[in-house]
């Protein structure tokens, strides 16, 4: 089947990642409708803001029509105790000039006559001039709220003066005007009084009165406006729902490792980034429509006056910026959980520019291009002052606002503006691509999941626009110092079949021989992960590099499965992720189907040919796996017109058609890792790398997909890791086995039990009253072996290799003997694949426990406590010397491994005596431990029963 390539692959790709955008979208029905629709929300609660605050201002007359504006007359003077604020004792009003009598009188009448109230004499003060009463006013503040002034100039004439505190005051939301409240009634009062002495008439009318002029309502804007007030927040806020979703989404698919799946499979970051640019564009595009649409649905004079493409862009262009920035935080986050935090963050930051921006900062000629550039790089800034302008251009009731062609106008009255609508637009479009493309290089030089990056210049390398030659990752943080990775030593293999593959492979590689049925050869690969260095608040924590994988050499045959085995930690994922190109190597190389995995090229070659079910579930849960396959096979860049027909094979292979159509998420563990394997197989793949495959599957299922492993050996290569010594005994063709980076043995099943299992296990059975003891004198007396468990009813003896010659011979004449033995059945095996692998592993383990010193205890039936490495197996106790005994005693260690895949003690042996002339392996320097305790540490005996 021909992969598509180039450009049709690069569309085939985004239309695939598009219809997932999507599909995720849909499925999450929830909260794209808050992206979508959120802002009819905001848009409605300034509506009920705004209609509240003009019922609360019932005795204002903005909103009415005043037709026939009623005369406001006759102004008492109000007790002094009306002031919002005043000290008491106080006095209604204080007055000069009363060495005149006249004035006196006045006086005396204003008092009388106030209306409504006569003003008792004490609460008024009397002084000669101005002066005393400045002088009064400065020893009792805030005890009087007005002062008359009278001058008797002549007879006809009397000036008068008034004194009042003309700030206006506030009390609990209600404003005091000093103007209508005090000073116009003690003004009326003092006028009255004195047209009254001067005419002579104590009666004369003295009408005076205030009348509004009839007008129309105001509109919204003159008064109070929500939308002024709150507007910028709440957008920034509604734009917080697309800013947090989007970021979550990019995030989630960094942590499940969904992103590196594809990159795996080829994806190209273009065709990714692409895809969701233009999925959250539109979405963008339709929540800033509706936007627009309800706040002109709700009549608001900013919507409405100003043209609708205007305000449209507006938010639109601002909802495009907060995507790319989503896309740039997304390289600094790890978790999608702290997409919320960081979208809370966001928020703040922004509504403490935008009241920054809203005092004027920095777009006034009073402040530097400098300070603008750098203020306008975050878009709520450049958006908060956009949404100033429109609301400018519509806070007078009545005016047009902004149309499109006057987006480039200054306001009305300023001929040189450095800020007008349309500049606003041209830094929202810059502002965009400046953080969609720092996104991107970001992406690049930021360690991804598997701590791997770009270097800072990749961009400027011809390879990386070429794809040609190499196209160099590196690892580490890009703020921690990586000083040069350590060398690894390599050593020669103990193991001969080990040693032999390796000088085979590296006369191959000498000869460049390409032998026609070998997939893969791996030359000499190492993996060191390099140490860190984290700041933290205090301290800096530094880990020192790892040598994970320590120079692998091997072969892997075509039509073959090669089954790699190892405790953890033992370098079989390192030497996957090396092979599938996520993670870079450190030394040597592997080639597959000839290509090497140290070029892009290579690289790019070897992405079209493998397929990689990995060791966890990389799957979305909302798509189905009907959408999975669909989706990989696109990446892969399947013809189109085959894709359906190779899902539908695939999953009636993994006996998933039934679940086709149900989402992934509500899979069971074991459906979940059919649906990762035949993603792995989807386009026909020539290598298959199966990290732990079956796990988590029950036996009937696991069978199944054994199965399907089997049959898709044909014509392929397969390299399978698993904890299940069934499983690479029943499938491995060839079985290799790492323990602490390094293959410790490589052959057939029955290469590597004959080898390093302990010899024949034969399990012989007898009925319950049979006596077992002339049949453990026969085996001794033969073969010279004890029972290694014995029960009422069987015993099971292991018969070391070399007896081998021996056993056509023995078999023949137990068979004959079966009556005298009372025998029931005899059982004939080898020793089994776990048993060799516990070898292998409890071997490496004691190797590198007696270099680093790990110990254990193992508690002796005798109740002596001895330290041991792990991994010993035989084990001479100190002190134990004796006549008898010249060496001592020693016991044998039964090794197992714990859940966690790490070696535990799981018993001993009787106690016996160490022979002579065994080699000591490990010799403690000091023998005796502990304050009184019994306990010591144990010499560890090179020492092998069957020689
Ligand atoms: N990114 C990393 N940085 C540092 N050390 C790592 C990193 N990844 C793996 N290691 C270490 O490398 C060693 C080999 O890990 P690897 O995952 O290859 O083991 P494994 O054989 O696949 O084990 P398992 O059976 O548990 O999957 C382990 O000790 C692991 O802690």
């Amino acid at each position: 089947m021909t992969l598509r390539e180039g450009l049709p692959l690069f569309y085939q790709q985004f239309t695939a990642l598009f219809r997932k955008n999507l599909l995720i979208s849909w499925r999450n029905k929830g909260a794209t409708c808050l992206h979508l629709f959120s802002s009819f929300f905001f848009i409605l609660l300034i509506f009920c803001i705004e209609e509240s605050m003009k019922a609360s201002d019932i005795t204002s007359t903005a909103h009415k029509n005043i037709t026939d504006p009623k005369a406001l007359v006759s102004f008492p003077i109000p007790p002094c105790e009306d002031k919002f604020f005043v000290r008491l004792p106080c006095y209604d009003f204080v007055w000069s000039g009363n060495q005149s009598l006249r004035v006196t009188n006045i006086v005396s009448a204003i008092m009388a006559n106030n209306p409504g109230r006569p003003i008792p004499t004490t609460k008024v003060q009397s002084f000669k001039k101005p002066e005393e009463v400045d002088a009064w006013f400065m020893s009792h503040p805030l005890q009087v709220p007005g002062a008359l002034h009278f001058v008797e100039k002549n007879a006809t004439i009397i000036s008068y003066g008034i004194q009042t505190n003309s700030s206006s005051g506030t009390k609990r939301g209600r404003v005091e005007d000093p103007t209508f409240k005090f000073l116009v009634p003690l003004q009326i009062a003092a006028e009255r009084e004195i047209a009254r002495s001067l005419i002579g008439d104590p009666k004369f009318g003295w009408g005076f009165g205030f009348k509004k002029f009839a007008r129309p309502a105001f509109g919204r804007g003159l008064t109070i406006s929500a939308l002024a007030a709150m507007g910028p927040v709440f957008f920034l806020a509604f734009s917080m729902f697309g800013f947090v979703l989007q970021l979550g989404s990019v995030v989630t698919e960094k942590e499940l490792k969904l992103r590196q799946a594809m990159t795996m499979m080829g994806v190209f970051d273009s065709a990714y980034w692409l895809s969701w640019l233009l999925w959250e564009g539109i979405l963008t595009f339709v929540s800033s429509l509706f936007l627009v649409l309800f706040g002109m649905m709700f009549k608001f004079d900013f919507f409405l006056n100003n043209s609708f493409g205007v305000v449209f862009l507006l938010f639109l262009l601002f909802q495009f910026n907060m995507i790319s920035l989503a896309f740039v935080l997304s390289a600094f986050i790890r978790k999608s959980s702290s997409a919320t935090t960081v979208g809370y963050l966001v928020f703040l930051i922004g509504f403490i520019t935008q009241i920054v921006t809203s005092a004027g900062f920095p777009y006034s000629s009073s402040h530097s291009i400098a300070r603008r550039v750098v203020w306008s790089l975050f878009p709520p800034n450049t958006f908060s002052a956009g949404l100033e302008l429109l609301l400018d251009a519509t806070a007078t009731p009545g005016t047009a606002g902004i149309s499109w062609s006057k987006r480039a106008i200054c306001a009305a009255g300023e001929t040189t503006c450095v800020i007008t609508i349309n500049k606003i637009y041209i830094w929202l479009v810059g502002t965009f691509f400046f953080w969609f493309v720092l996104a991107i290089y970001l992406d690049n030089i930021i360690p991804n999941i598997s701590g791997v990056r770009k270097s800072f210049f990749y961009f400027l390398k011809p390879s990386y626009w070429t794809g040609k030659k190499g196209n160099k990752v590196e690892e580490g943080s890009i703020c921690s110092c990586i000083g040069s990775v350590p060398h690894v030593e390599h050593t020669t293999p103990e193991d001969e079949d080990v040693r032999e593959e390796e000088v085979l492979v590296k006369q191959q590689a000498l000869d460049r021989i390409v032998d026609p049925n070998i997939a893969v050869q791996i030359h000499g690969l190492a993996k060191t992960y390099p140490g860190t260095t984290k700041l933290g608040c205090c301290k800096c924590t530094k880990t020192s590099p790892f040598h994970a994988v320590k120079g692998l050499w091997m072969n892997i045959a075509k039509d073959q499965l090669f089954c790699l085995l190892g405790p953890n930690g033992a370098g079989k994922t390192t030497t996957i992720s090396c092979l599938t190109g996520i993670n870079p190597v450190t030394g040597g190389d592997a080639i597959i189907y000839g290509n090497s995995i140290r070029s892009s090229v290579g690289m790019s070659n070897i992405r079209k040919m493998i397929g990689v079910c990995p060791q966890f579930d990389i799957l979305w849960d909302a798509l189905s796996s009907e959408e999975h396959l669909h989706l990989f096979a696109s990446i892969k860049g399947l013809p189109p017109a085959s894709i359906k027909s190779i899902a539908e094979k695939l999953l009636a292979d993994v006996k998933l058609t039934g679940a086709a159509k149900i989402r992934a998420g509500s899979y069971s563990g074991g459906m979940k890792r059919r649906l990762s394997v035949a993603v792995a197989l989807i386009g026909d793949p020539k290598l298959v790398f199966l990290d732990e495959p079956t796990t988590g599957m029950d036996p009937i299922t696991r069978r199944h997909v054994w199965d399907i492993i089997q049959e898709s050996k044909k014509g392929r290569a397969i390299i399978l890791t698993t904890h299940s010594m069934e499983e690479a005994d029943i499938l491995g063709d060839r079985i290799g086995i790492m323990a602490k980076g390094k293959l410790r043995c490589i052959g057939t099943s029955i290469r590597l039990k004959s080898r390093f299992g302990t010899g024949f296990v034969t399990t012989v059975s007898f009925p319950e009253n049979t006596s077992p003891e002339p049949l453990k004198r026969f085996f001794k007396e033969y073969l010279k072996v004890e029972p290694t468990e014995e029960n009422k009813a069987f015993m099971t003896f292991v018969i070391p290799h070399d007896k081998e010659k021996l056993l056509t011979v023995f078999f023949a004449e137990l068979q004959d003997r079966e009556s005298e033995f009372g025998i029931s059945d005899i059982q004939l095996g080898l020793a089994t694949l776990e048993e060799v692998f516990l070898n292998i592993a409890r071997k490496a383990e004691l190797e590198s426990a007696t270099v680093e010193g790990t110990m254990v205890t193992l508690e002796l039936e005798s109740g002596i406590s001895v330290e041991i490495p792990v991994g010993a197996r035989f084990v001479g106790i100190p002190g134990t010397e004796n006549a008898e005994n010249p060496r001592g005693i020693m016991v044998e260690v039964y090794w197992q491994q714990d859940g966690s895949g790490s070696m535990c003690i799981s018993g001993h042996s009787p106690e016996m005596r160490i022979p002579q002339n065994v080699p000591v392996i490990y010799e403690p320097s000091s023998q005796v431990l502990g304050h009184g305790q019994r306990r010591v540490r144990g010499i560890v005996i090179d020492y092998e029963p069957n020689n």
